[in-house]
C-alpha cells in the first residue's frame, strides 16, 4: 500500500510502482526539497546562497541540499528555545510526559517512513534502521514515564525546620549528532532533556540530516509547544555557534574524540572508542562468533561501542577464526532497502575510502587480510555508485599496528591471540579509549572478575552491542563524559537546589 509522504518526491514512474507494491520508498528514487532547519515550529530556510550536497549511500546520487545556519539562524533557534522552556520547565512531569508518550505514539505509527529515511540517508540495512526507530521510541517512552519521578530529599533539622533539595531544568540544551544512528541520538538527547524541563537545539550531522527535521515534527504534532524542539543544520561552524551560544545552557554530544576535545561547557561526551572483545576457549564458541559479528559489523562497523580487537585464546583462536570468516564471508551486501540485505553501504565516499586506506595500512604493517577489506559493487545498476564494501577480518594483528589501536569506524575486524586471562586484560585496557568491552566466557566468576578490571563504561557478558534504554550507554577515559539512557542521565540534564526553610525565628547571636 503507498502512503503519503509529504515533502518528499519520488523518482520514476517504475520506481513508484515498485514502491507501491512493497513500500513508500525504494532505493535512487526520491529527492528531499523541503528545508531541513527546524524552528519555533517550523521547517525554516538557512543561509541565504548557501547549500550542500546531500547523497544517497546506497547509490551515490544526490538526495538533497543543505541550508547550514550561521549565527542568525542559531540565534533565532535559541531564541524559540529560550520562549520554550519558559512555559515547559513550569509543567508537572505527568504534563511532559503527555506529550512525550503522544510523540513516541507518533513514531510507531511513522516507524516505516522513518526507517526509509534513515536507510536513504545513511545506507544501513533498514532490518537495523527499524530498531534504531524502535530504540528512539523507547527512549522518549521511557523518560516520559521518569518525568514524573523526578524529585529531591526532605532532611529535617533541628527546631522543626528543614531543608530540601529539588531539580531544576537547565534551559536550553544543545545536541550535537553523529551520522551512524541519526535518528536514534537525536532521541537519545532530546528525551532526557525535554522529560527533565530542558528545551533542545539539535544539530545532526551535516551528512545525515533528514530524520532529526522528522523528529521535530513530531515533537510539535504530539503538542510540544513552538520552539521546544528545533533542529539547526551544518557542520563544524555552526555546531560551534551552538555551543559557544551564551544562552546554551549545556551540550550533549556524539562525535569522534578530537572534535568532542574542542565542545568546552558542562557537557555530555559521547565519543569514539577502541573497544576489546575477550572470547574465553570456554566459551560457547556459536555464541562467541555471533557476538564477534554483532560487535563488528552492524550498520556496516560504524558503530561507536564496537568491539573491534577480538582477542581469542589461543587453544580455540583457529576453530573461532575460521568460522567467523566463514559467517562473515557471507554477509549479504547490497541495496539497504531489501530485507534480505544484512549489510548497506557506508555513510559517504570520502569515508568509504577511508576505511579501505586502513586495510591497506593494516596490510603494509603486516596484518593478513583473511576476508573482504575490498571496495564491492553490487550488481544492480542503480546501486554501481554506492559506497560499499566487503567485511574484513584481519589476521597476523600486534597490538601496536594501527588497525588495531585507531577507531577505524567500518567493518574490519581485528583478531589477536592471547594465553593468560592477566596478558589478555593488560592488552585490553591498554588503550586511551574506554567506551566498551565485552568477554565471552561459561565460568560465571571468571566474567564477573574480568569485567571488574575491565576499564570501559559499557561492558557486556556472553553478548554484545545491546543497548536497552533503561541502561545508562557511555566511556571511560577519552571516550566520554557523563552518560545517555538510564535514570543517572536525569542527573545529567537537571541541577539540584537546595532549599533552607527556618520554621522558628531568626536567631542572631552576632549582630543584635
Ligand atoms: N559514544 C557514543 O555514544 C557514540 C555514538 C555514535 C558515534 N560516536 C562516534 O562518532 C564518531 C563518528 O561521527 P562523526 O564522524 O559524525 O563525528 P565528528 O566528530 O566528525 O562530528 C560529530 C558532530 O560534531 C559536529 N562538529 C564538528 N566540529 C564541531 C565543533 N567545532 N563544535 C561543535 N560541533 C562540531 C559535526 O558537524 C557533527 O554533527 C566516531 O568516532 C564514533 O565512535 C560515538
Ligand atoms: N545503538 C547505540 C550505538 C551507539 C554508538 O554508535
Amino acid at each position: 500500500m503507498l502512503r503519503r509522504l509529504s515533502h518528499y518526491h519520488r523518482g520514476t514512474a517504475a520506481a513508484a510502482r515498485l514502491s507501491a507494491a512493497f513500500r513508500c520508498v525504494s532505493t535512487g528514487s526520491l529527492t528531499i526539497t523541503e528545508p531541513l532547519n527546524f524552528w519555533a515550529g517550523q521547517r525554516k530556510p538557512g543561509q541565504k546562497g548557501h547549500k550542500e550536497h546531500v547523497y544517497e549511500p546506497a547509490t551515490g546520487r544526490i538526495l538533497c541540499h543543505l541550508e547550514p545556519c550561521g549565527a542568525a539562524e542559531v540565534n533565532q533557534a535559541v531564541e524559540a528555545a529560550k520562549k520554550a522552556f519558559i512555559n515547559w520547565s513550569k509543567l508537572s512531569g505527568m504534563e511532559r510526559g503527555r506529550v512525550m508518550i503522544e510523540a513516541a505514539h507518533l513514531i510507531e505509527g511513522k516507524r516505516e517512513e522513518i526507517a526509509e529515511m534513515e536507510v536513504v540517508n545513511n545506507g544501513k540495512s533498514i532490518t537495523e534502521a527499524r530498531l534504531d526507530v524502535d530504540s528512539a521510541r523507547l527512549c522518549i517512552e521511557y523518560y516520559a514515564g521518569l518525568a514524573s519521578t523526578l524529585a529531591g530529599q526532605h532532611v529535617q533539622l533541628p527546631g522543626g525546620s528543614f531543608a530540601y533539595t529539588c531539580r531544576e531544568p537547565l534551559g536550553v540544551c544543545a545536541g550535537i549528532g553523529a551520522w551512524n544512528y541519526p535518528f536514534q541520538i537525536a532521541a537519545w538527547k532530546s528525551a532526557p532533556a525535554l522529560a527533565c524541563g530542558n528545551s533542545m537545539v539539535f544539530k545532526p550531522s551535516p551528512v545525515t540530516p533528514v530524520t532529526a527535521a522528522m523528529l521535530a515534527e513530531i515533537y510539535a504534532k504530539a503538542g510540544a509547544p513552538e520552539g521546544l524542539f528545533n533542529v539547526v543544520q551544518g557542520g563544524q561552524e555552526t555546531g560551534s555557534l551552538l555551543c559557544q551560544h551564551p544562552d546554551v545552557a549545556k551540550v550533549s554530544f556524539t562525535g569522534s574524540v578530537p572534535t568532542g576535545r574542542k565542545v568546552l561547557k558542562p557537557v555530555t561526551l559521547e565519543l569514539g572508542g577502541k573497544s576489546p572483545l575477550l572470547i574465553f576457549k570456554d566459551s560457547d564458541l556459536e555464541n562467541a562468533v555471533k557476538g564477534a559479528l554483532m560487535a563488528n559489523f552492524l550498520s556496516q562497523g560504524q558503530v561507536c561501542s564496537n568491539g573491534t580487537r577480538v582477542f581469542v585464546q589461543r587453544d580455540i583462536f583457529p576453530e573461532f577464526v575460521s568460522e567467523v570468516v566463514k559467517r562473515t564471508q557471507a554477509i549479504e551486501i547490497g541495496d539497504p532497502l531489501l530485507e534480505s540485505t544484512r549489510m548497506g553501504a557506508l555513510v559517504s565516499r570520502s569515508h568509504l575510502h577511508k576505511v579501505l586506506g586502513f586495510v591497506e595500512q593494516a596490510k603494509k604493517e603486516g596484518a593478513t587480510v583473511l576476508c573482504g577489506g575490498e571496495p564491492f559493487v553490487p550488481s544492480h545498476p542503480k546501486l554501481r555508485g554506492g559506497f560499499y564494501m566487503t567485511p574484513c577480518v584481519l589476521g597476523d594483528c600486534r597490538d601496536e599496528m594501527t588497525c588495531v589501536k585507531e577507531e577505524i569506524f567500518g567493518p574490519v575486524m581485528s583478531v589477536l591471540s592471547f594465553e593468560t586471562e592477566e596478558e589478555v586484560l593488560r592488552r585490553a585496557n591498554d588503550t586511551t579509549m574506554g567506551l566498551a568491552a565485552g568477554v565471552f566466557t561459561r565460568d560465571v566468576r571468571r566474567a564477573h572478575r574480568v569485567v571488574e578490571q575491565l576499564k570501559a563504561g559499557s561492558c557486556f557478558i556472553n553478548n554484545y552491542n545491546i543497548t536497552p534504554v533503561e541502561v545508562p550507554f557511555g566511556g571511560f577515559k577519552t571516550s566520554g563524559i557523563g552518560r545517555e539512557n538510564g535514570q543517572v542521565t536525569l542527573e545529567y540534564y537537571t541541577q539540584l537546589k537546595t532549599v533552607y526553610v527556618e520554621m522558628g525565628d531568626v536567631e542572631n547571636c552576632t549582630l543584635d
